[in-house]
């Protein structure tokens, strides 16, 4: 009979820690050399008490099309790799740069949802294309006949009304009066698991403060309520267009600073600006599954 179960083995792992607005990464150069991130693993890494501790991991690994410089991967810290993933972008961006890996100020990058845009600006900012937002159910993936800006949800013995929106990876875009009294830890990990959502979904309870801002907590979908999540504050200034509250240009408050979203409308695309910073390197004395 046959042991299944992977075998581990004491490694020594580069890495950098880095943050977008608090959302904080670690991230792995793949580039130089290889990294075999299942799940356990990046569970381990992920741990706030045994591991480095961060909300996702970030891998970067050379591009498998020539128009595209490099490939970026993204891991939540229970372990599932997603499409998509805002703050870590911005993340990203410095961190080949300062790894020597480019020294191009336009990158094009492969992601799982589809080549990302990303401009370094001079005082160390940058600009993501997020793409074109979709607004369509299926592209989401959402359990809803057709496209509506508000759907009503059953949650139990209560409704809910939500937008969805896909940014490359699902978001569920509620309401609210005042964000810091939101209900982010009740209804956040309810509507992650709900069955209209087949991927599971990020939450996010937005406050729209004027047709130029609003304030935005997140509950992540495999990470739980982050400070900040980039492509959750894109979605809502989707969601608030659609119900006609918001205009082109957004900045989005959210618990660890502050996004500008650039988005014209239906059928174009979306560019969302902030800041990313390097914490720390160090070296990961883990157990990697062989
Ligand atoms: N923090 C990220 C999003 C990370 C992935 C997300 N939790 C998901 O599962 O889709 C961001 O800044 O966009």
């Amino acid at each position: 009979m046959s042991d299944a179960s992977p075998r581990l083995l004491e490694c020594r792992w580069p890495f950098t820690k880095m943050e977008g607005l608090g959302n904080d990464f670690v991230v792995l150069d793949g580039v130089r050399r290889n990294f075999l991130l299942d799940p356990e693993t990046c569970r381990r890494i992920a741990d706030r008490h045994y591991g480095i501790g961060c909300d996702q991991i970030l891998l970067v690994e050379p591009a498998s099309s020539p128009d595209c410089d490099f490939r970026y991967r993204i891991f939540n810290a229970d372990g599932g790799e997603v499409g998509q993933c805002g703050n870590g972008a911005r993340c990203f961006a410095l961190f080949v740069r300062r790894a020597g890996l480019t020294d191009k100020r336009s990158i094009r990058v492969e992601t799982a949802s589809g080549p990302l845009e990303l401009q370094v600006h001079d005082d160390g900012t940058v600009t993501v294309d997020m793409g074109v937002p979709r607004l369509d159910p299926a592209d989401i993936p959402f359990r809803a006949p057709a496209a509506a800006n508000n759907y009503r949800l059953d949650l139990g013995q209560d409704h809910i009304e939500l937008a969805a929106v896909g940014m490359g990876n699902p978001h569920a875009l509620l309401r609210v009066e005042d964000v810091r009294g939101a209900p982010v830890a009740e209804i956040g990990p309810l509507l992650e698991h709900h069955p209209a959502f087949p991927e599971r979904t990020n939450v996010g309870f937005m406050e729209i403060v004027s047709p130029h801002a609003l304030r935005l907590r997140t509950w992540e979908r495999g990470a739980g309520e982050t400070l900040a999540c980039g492509s959750n504050a894109c979605a809502a200034v989707v969601a608030g267009r659609g119900w006609g509250a918001l205009r082109e240009r957004v900045r989005v408050e959210l618990p660890g600073g502050s996004l500008e979203i650039h988005w014209p409308g239906p059928g174009q695309h979306l560019r969302m600006t902030g800041p990313a910073r390097v914490v720390f390197d160090g070296v990961w004395q883990g157990l990697e599954s062989i």
